[in-house]
């Protein structure tokens, strides 16, 4: 369980998020969305201990913590097994062992046949689900995802997404991720919460209750139409209905 109560963040003269209560229970997929500078970003730096906050309590009791962000930060001159199992390596596991976690994770995450490839012989989605694969080379039971599928084209983002979903779904791994995109949060969420405003507060939280199978394509756009007109929703996400011209 991850459980930040009353958490204020000041970085300099500026206070970045104030008064934030947010959880996530293991196995529980929640995304953080708002504008842009809201504090998304400082709180998952909060809730994996890089940051302190200036005041509340941040309580991370969850076993292993892993972050995947946007750019997916591998190692160049290191083979996709090799990055993947960076994290083992320094944890002492032998290379042999090692190597073949790491194996089964790049089956596990679709990338078979490309275990001796560089980062650079690989496309963004690729690159990505090595990095998620690295993230669960260390065991981790949650993971911290900064926008992580945002640079990616629909259809490989969209692959993307099917392996968080199968994470959470089959592994019941615990996520909170920043997305700027509402359709990503409603199909990956059991909880959405927005963050808006500077600093940066939690205006609106909404629970997904519709099973993860039932989310189609058309239901996830029917239900952002509906989030989005909910004025504290549209709001901060700079979407002003009433003002668009006819
Ligand atoms: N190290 C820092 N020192 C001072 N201010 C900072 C620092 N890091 C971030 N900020 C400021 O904190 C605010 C929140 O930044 P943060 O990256 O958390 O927002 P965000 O909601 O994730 O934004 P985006 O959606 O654009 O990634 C911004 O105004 C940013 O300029």
């Amino acid at each position: 369980m991850l459980k930040l109560q009353k958490v204020s963040l000041d970085l300099g003269p500026n206070t970045i998020v104030s008064g934030v209560d947010l959880q996530v229970a293991p196995g529980e997929s929640v995304c953080l969305v708002g504008p842009s500078g809201c504090g998304k970003t400082s709180l998952l730096r909060l809730a994996s201990g890089v940051l302190e906050a200036t005041s509340g309590q941040v309580n991370n009791h969850f076993t292993t913590t892993a972050a995947v962000f946007q750019e997916s930060r591998l190692l160049p001159w290191r083979s996709l097994l090799d990055n993947i199992a960076l994290g083992l390596k320094a944890r002492g596991v032998p290379r042999r062992d090692r190597l073949m976690q790491a194996k089964e994770l790049a089956d596990q995450v679709g990338l078979t046949n490309y275990h001796q490839h560089f980062p650079h012989e690989l496309s963004g989605g690729m690159q990505q689900r090595v990095a998620l694969a690295r993230a669960l080379a260390v065991g981790a039971d949650f993971l911290l995802l900064d926008e992580p599928f945002s640079a990616l084209d629909v259809g490989l983002r969209s692959e993307a997404q099917d392996l968080v979903e199968r994470l959470v779904v089959d592994q019941g791994i615990a996520t909170l991720m920043v997305t700027h995109d509402l359709t990503e949060a409603l199909r990956l969420a059991h909880r959405i919460i927005v963050v808006s405003g500077s600093p940066g507060t939690v205006v609106f939280e909404h629970p997904v209750t519709t099973p993860y199978r039932e989310r189609s394509h058309a239901w996830l756009y029917e239900e952002a139409g509906q989030l989005l007109r909910q004025p504290v929703v549209s709001e901060s996400f700079l979407f002003h209905p009433d003002s668009e011209v006819a």
